[in-house]
């Protein structure tokens, strides 16, 4: 395992050779028309290239020795083909750069298609700073690839190809003096293409480190400067970055050092070609003009096997990119939907059933988060789950929306196993209301209808009235349209609260999940939050993960949770005459 393995949770395991760009192909294959565009561009420049030495050489020997009019014939040849050449290479540029927008825009969005739905199992166990630099860095490496190195790749080798083949037309003993200096040349490019795939897969991985770093503390700059520790952090991102740059300068230098040798190489090589050449016109062996001919026959070759060199590095680094996208997009999802899913009852009644459910989290393996874990709710009851941090409260909200899938025992919904049901379909009967609710930078009106992307405006207003928000909400600058601004940084948690409320009495789903906030709301705040929530609980099965005396008063039934049991049940009184941890955690939490 490489050091860069070992600091990334999920660890890069597959070498990724250059034939992992091969993984592009159906990608590629879905523009079919710009591709076939593209090869008959290149096929048309690359011609137009290599009809230019022997349109040079025309010039020298016939222009030169002719005079007059044979120049001007010369020099008009010359100039078409130079036209031809500018054409076909602004056509062959426009169309594999559209074809590099293309592509990468398609994989970028195969990519976050596909991690956007992935389980929760998976997000546990990433970095969302490293998933973002997958769909950024490691794209737009590959938009560089497509929409240009392997443009030149290719051309580069249909030149190199095409000119040594007239270089044996032209002189078939010079182009054996100058085969043998080109693979002398590759030789090295290879060699250390090699080694260089390696650094720079442990350079996108340092960089990738950084930014995780930034997103994560930029995500919570409140935490960081409530805690004083914007230098720390500075610190932190400083030395990132500092290993991210010592580790491309080992990439840099290697592949400085790859161009310089190739280079050398060849242009020794030609050289040496060129000097037993000119002893040739010397002795009058050969013209002029086919020398000439063969000097840019030379030269061409000699620039193809160099822009070679340069871009093979490129394509070893989009391979590197390319290897951890598709990783990523082989990724399966632990929580997919059966082959033929089963639909839930129309209406939904709401009655939520826990045999016997085992769940630990993936990464617990030792750790039971519920166990033997027994619990009936029926339609329309409200359920309140008290029971000290780390209860297994969370959990069973997390199993309800399948977020995981239990290893013993079953969850039902109206009476039918979760998990042959479609997730999206169990999903849309639940509304959620989280303890910190997500506030997206967007509108007030677009968080609200986040809970029903298809409600008008007036159901909105409805909603926010419902909710208790409309007070606020109107005092806003925009009113409605106010934009909330990032995790909704602009409102109060108990405002934030009543947008999730809001939410939640948009989507009007049957079955309601509620997950209190412990933050303490100043009592004019908190009085809207309750009635707030009294007016979403009506109606819908509730489990509520409670924190508030009056919410555990409001419960038809209160379920006492300890280490992922279920400790006792009961009423209000009833749980406090038994005495035990319910009267315990009520002296605790409610009574003061
Ligand atoms: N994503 C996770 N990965 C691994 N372990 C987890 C994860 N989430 C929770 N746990 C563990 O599972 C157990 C139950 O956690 P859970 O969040 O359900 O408790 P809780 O009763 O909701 O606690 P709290 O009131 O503090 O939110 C805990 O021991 C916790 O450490």
């Amino acid at each position: 395992m490489t050091d860069s393995a070992a600091a990334s949770p999920a660890p890069p395991s597959a070498k990724a050779p250059i034939g992992s760009l091969s993984t592009l192909w159906p990608f590629v294959r879905r523009h079919l028309g710009l591709f076939v565009a593209w090869l008959v561009a290149l096929a048309a420049s690359s011609a137009a290239t290599l009809s230019l030495p022997p349109a040079f050489k025309t010039m020298i020997d016939q222009g030169f020795a002719e005079g007059g009019g044979a120049i001007d014939r010369a020099f008009v040849l010359l100039f078409v083909v130079a036209v031809a050449l500018a054409l076909a290479t602004a056509a062959r540029f426009f169309f594999v750069s559209l074809l590099g927008e293309r592509v990468v825009a398609d994989l970028r969005q195969q990519l976050y298609a596909h991690l956007i739905g992935l389980d929760a199992g998976f997000h546990d166990r990433s970095r969302s700073g490293e998933l973002v630099s997958r769909l950024t860095a490691d794209a737009e490496l590959l938009r560089s690839v497509v929409g240009s190195s392997m443009s030149v790749a290719l051309r580069s080798s249909v030149t190199v190809i095409g000119s040594i083949g007239m270089l044996f037309v032209t002189s078939p003993r010079l182009a054996a003096y100058a085969l043998v200096g080109i693979p002398l040349a590759v030789l090295p490019i290879v060699i250390g293409g090699r080694r260089l795939q390696k650094i720079s897969r442990a350079s996108q991985d340092r960089v990738a480190d950084a930014n995780a770093l930034a997103a994560e503390t930029l995500g919570a700059v409140r935490t960081v400067q409530a805690h004083a520790r914007e230098p720390y952090e500075r610190g932190r991102f400083g030395a990132a970055l500092k290993v991210a740059v010592a580790t491309a300068r080992k990439r840099i230098g290697a592949q400085a050092i790859v161009t310089a040798v190739a280079i050398t190489l060849v242009f020794g090589a030609i050289v040496l070609v060129l000097w037993s050449g000119a002893h040739d016109v010397v002795g009058g062996r050969m013209s002029a003009g086919t020398l000439g001919q063969f000097v840019l026959y030379a030269l061409i070759a000699g620039g193809s096997v160099g822009a070679l060199a340069e871009v093979w590095n490129d394509l070893q680094r989009a391979a590197g990119g390319m290897g951890r996208i598709s990783e990523l997009l082989n990724e399966d999802n632990a929580i997919a939907a059966p082959a033929q899913p089963q639909a839930l009852p129309a209406p939904v009644r709401g009655e939520l059933v826990f045999e016997d459910v085992g769940f630990h989290y993936p990464q617990r393996a030792d750790l039971p988060a519920l166990e033997h874990f027994n619990l009936r709710v029926r339609p329309g009851e409200t359920v309140a789950l008290v029971g000290p941090s780390g209860a297994g409260k969370s959990t069973v909200f997390s199993l309800l929306l399948r977020f995981h899938d239990p290893q013993t025992g079953t969850v039902r919904v109206d009476g039918m196993d979760a998990r042959l049901l479609d997730p999206a379909a169990l999903r849309e009967a639940i509304a959620l209301v989280p303890q910190q609710p997500t506030i997206f930078a967007a509108s007030a009106r677009d968080n609200i209808r986040y809970g029903r992307l298809q409600a008008d405006d007036a159901e909105v207003e409805t909603a926010v009235r419902a909710a208790y928000a409309a007070d606020f909400i109107d005092d806003l600058p925009q009113g409605l349209d106010t934009e909330l601004g990032e995790r909704g940084a602009r409102l109060s948690g108990g405002q934030q609260q009543r947008i999730a409320i809001a939410r939640a009495l948009l989507k009007d789903a049957p079955i309601l999940l509620l997950d209190e906030a412990t933050s303490a709301l100043d009592a004019q705040s908190e009085r809207a939050v309750q009635q707030a929530l009294e007016t979403l609980m009506r109606g819908r099965t509730t489990l509520v993960i409670a924190h508030r005396l009056a919410t555990v008063l409001k419960a038809d039934r209160i379920v006492v949770m300890d280490r992922g049991r279920i400790v006792a049940e009961g009423t209000h009184d009833e749980l406090l005459a038994q005495g035990g941890l319910y009267a315990e955690l009520a002296k605790l939490q409610f009574l003061d």
